[in-house]
């Protein structure tokens, strides 16, 4: 499976700012959206392109654009509304396909709530957002739905991921991708990563004070 820890500088240092207790819910936010941004431009470094002309100032100039496939962005509800305006940054005209799932506390099972997917996602690259991927059961579930409705191009963006996590997506769909900021050292008893973020989306949402 594709895996790829992002090392750029950039995104290194905004991670060390998201990982400080002390951060207020704005900055979480900014920070969250300005990683996002940053982990799009790693993934769509594939993307196919064309030629093309357009006119330019000194008449008719050549160029390239993106071609073909089209992209479906997926942030998994709650915390992955958190990434989406900085993906949008890049990709503006983006169709959006929101699911919902939620973590049980006590179990750590993944439970959908809300799926509401674009019509043509046989046609797109399903882009997957969410902070966090710790035991992975989020993304497995998130993943059997977009390939029920005919996707077959997936990649996810976290801001970190737990290596419990990236065994059990690997074992469960070899054929995704994946780009995160940090791959972190462990999950701690309640299934949060170490050292982590803490609770991505209640920082997000500023739903509890760590
Ligand atoms: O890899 P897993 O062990 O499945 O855990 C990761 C999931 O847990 C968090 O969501 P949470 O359930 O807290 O929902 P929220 O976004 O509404 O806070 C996080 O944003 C991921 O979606
Ligand atoms: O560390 C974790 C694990 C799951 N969800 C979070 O928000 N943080
Ligand atoms: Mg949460």
């Amino acid at each position: 499976m594709k895996i790829v820890e992002v090392r750029h500088p950039l995104v290194q240092h905004k991670l060390g700012l998201l990982r400080r207790a002390d951060n207020s819910t704005k900055s979480f936010r900014e920070l969250s959206a300005e990683v996002a941004t940053l982990l799009t431009y790693e993934a769509t470094a594939d993307l196919e392109t064309e030629d093309a002309e357009v006119a330019g100032w000194a008449g008719r100039v050549h160029v390239r654009r993106i071609k073909g496939r089209k992209i479906t962005l997926v942030p998994i509800l709650r915390a992955g509304l958190g990434m989406l305006p900085g993906v949008l940054e890049l990709i503006p005209a983006a169709k959006v396909s929101v699911v919902g799932i939620r973590r049980d506390e006590a179990s750590l099972q993944a439970m959908p709530y809300y799926e509401n997917l674009v019509g043509d996602m046989q046609d797109r690259t399903a882009l997957i957002l969410d902070p966090m991927l710790a035991t992975g059961g989020t993304l497995v579930a998130t993943v059997d739905m977009l390939k029920a409705a005919g996707a077959t191009r997936i990649k996810g963006l976290f801001l970190v991921a737990a290596p419990e996590g990236l065994r059990t997506i690997e074992a469960a769909h070899p054929d995704i991708e994946i780009y995160t900021a940090a791959i972190d050292q462990r999950l701690n008893e309640k299934g949060y990563i170490l050292p982590g973020l803490g609770d991505a989306g209640d920082k997000i949402f500023g739903t509890r004070a760590d």
